[in-house]
This record gives structure tokens, C-alpha cells and sequence, in this order.
């Protein structure tokens, strides 16, 4: 008998969202992988997603028990994910790692401070103490004050390199063995890109190390290496997760 007839008849015709998951086979599928474009369902999604940074943090011995682990949080989908999937992975598998969350207020009115709201709320959301360090407090001038006084051109170069002094500071004041930041691998894709169009040779060969300033205070760690910005909003949208979605007011 040709089954592939009887089959086809038996069977309905595909609809588009009536697939069941490629990996349970059980559940419907809920989302297109970006990554692998497999047809699954949101509860196998959070375990291959939270899987693979798990297995990141693992093969690249990113942490180790008992060290102090500081959450670089500004708020946005990229740390608060970071900050919630650090803290559910450090008590499913047991690192043993003391987290924090570290914002810095460069001080933009209309930007940080409502982003910094977020992050009070995350900091009761998941039960992580939060540190703020102030460009005020640290250097005695707010991102606002810089622009009234040299303008909008290049503030966001200035604002980088001061954010990460400050990040270095308030991890010191949280006696901090590491950081960890929320940089996606498109986030790298575009550093790489930016440093070939540059010709910075020296830039392009560190901007991809998962872990950077080994040699400096505080060592900087990436978890989302190797994790897509898409699947982070997939992430966030389906947990329903808090965060802040507004570019700095000062950005060119
Ligand atoms: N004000 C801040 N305080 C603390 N950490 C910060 C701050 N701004 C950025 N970071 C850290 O640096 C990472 C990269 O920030 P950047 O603004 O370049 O990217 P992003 O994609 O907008 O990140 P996010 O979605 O987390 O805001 C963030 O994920 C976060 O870990």
C-alpha cells in the first residue's frame, strides 16, 4: 500500500502556529528560534536559552564559588535579563556566588533617572542588593553639566570612558572579585566591525575575549557572548520581565 497516500489523508493539513515543538514534541510551538530557527515552545525556549548560558559561564570558567559578582544593571532588556538568569542560574547549579546589582548615574535627566527606577524595582524583583554610583558624587559633574558646557558632539565617547571608571569604583566599594556586563553577540559583531572599519588592530584581536581587564582591579566578564540580542527580547517579552526601553536622551 502506498502509505504516503493514506498518511496525507489521515493527517490535517500544516496551519501556520498549530506546530507542535520540535524539541518536546508535546507542547505547541510558541517561536522561530533566531538562532537555529527550530520551531519550539516557550517552556523548552527558557531551557535551551538559560542552557546555553549556563554551559558559557561553565566551559569558559567565568566564576568561581564564593566570589562577589557585580551586575553591571543600567535598567535595559540586556542587564536586567543578565541580572534575572545570573541569579536563577547561581541557585539551580549552585556557583555559590554573592550578586549585586551596580548602576552608574552619569546623571541624564529624563533617561537614567527613570531606567534607575527599573532597577530598584529588579533589586526587590530578585532579591539582589543594588549599589548606585554618581558621576556626581564620583567626579563632581552630571552628563547634563557636560553637555551644557561643551555640547551634544562627542559626549557619548566622554560618557563611555567615565562609565567605566565608575563601574571599576562602585565594584570596589562592593569589594567586587568581578563584573559582568549584558554585551550580546551583536553587540560583538558590531565592535568587530567598528574596529576593522578603524584599522585598530590592537582592538580587534581583545574586543571578542569573554573576559577582559585580567590584569587590571576588577575583571569584566560577558555571559551573553554567545547569546543573540533577538532570542534576549524573546526572553524578556515571554518571562514578562521589567526593564527599560528608551535610548539616552543625549545619544547623536
Ligand atoms: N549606567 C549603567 N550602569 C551599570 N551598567 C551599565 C550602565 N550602562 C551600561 N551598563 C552595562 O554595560 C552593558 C552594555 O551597555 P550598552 O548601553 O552599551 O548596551 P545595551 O545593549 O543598551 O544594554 P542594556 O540593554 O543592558 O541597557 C549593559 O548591558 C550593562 O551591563
Amino acid at each position: 500500500m502506498d502509505s504516503s497516500a493514506t498518511d496525507g489523508a489521515r493527517l490535517p493539513p500544516p496551519r501556520a502556529g498549530s506546530r507542535l515543538c520540535v524539541r518536546c514534541g508535546e507542547r505547541k510551538a510558541a517561536l522561530k528560534r533566531p538562532k537555529t530557527l527550530e520551531q519550539i515552545c516557550r517552556e523548552c525556549f527558557y531551557i535551551i536559552f538559560e542552557d546555553e548560558i549556563h554551559q558559557t559561564i561553565v566551559q569558559n570558567s567565568l566564576f568561581k564559588a564564593g566570589e562577589r559578582v557585580a551586575i553591571g544593571a543600567s535598567g535595559g532588556k540586556d542587564s536586567t535579563v543578565l541580572a534575572y538568569v545570573l541569579s536563577e542560574l547561581n541557585r539551580q547549579h549552585n556557583y555559590g556566588l554573592d550578586l549585586f546589582l551596580l548602576s552608574v548615574d552619569e546623571g541624564i535627566t529624563g533617561y537614567r533617572d527613570d531606567s534607575l527606577e527599573t532597577v530598584k524595582r529588579n533589586e526587590i524583583q530578585y532579591g539582589l542588593p543594588l549599589k548606585i554610583v554618581s558621576y556626581k558624587d564620583l567626579y563632581g559633574w552630571t552628563m547634563d553639566d557636560i553637555v551644557k558646557a561643551i555640547g551634544l558632539k562627542n559626549n557619548c565617547t566622554f560618557c563611555g570612558v567615565f562609565r567605566r571608571q565608575a563601574l571599576d569604583r562602585g565594584a570596589a566599594l562592593l569589594k567586587a572579585d568581578k563584573i559582568v556586563t549584558g554585551h550580546n553577540a551583536d553587540d560583538i559583531a558590531e565592535t568587530v566591525l567598528l574596529n576593522i572599519l578603524r584599522g585598530d588592530i590592537a582592538r580587534l584581536s581583545r574586543c571578542t575575549f569573554i573576559t577582559t581587564g585580567e590584569d587590571g582591579p576588577i575583571p569584566r566578564c560577558k555571559p551573553f557572548k554567545y547569546t543573540y540580542e533577538k532570542e534576549i527580547v524573546m526572553y524578556a517579552y515571554f518571562k514578562k520581565l521589567d526593564y527599560f526601553s528608551t535610548e539616552s536622551a543625549l545619544a547623536q
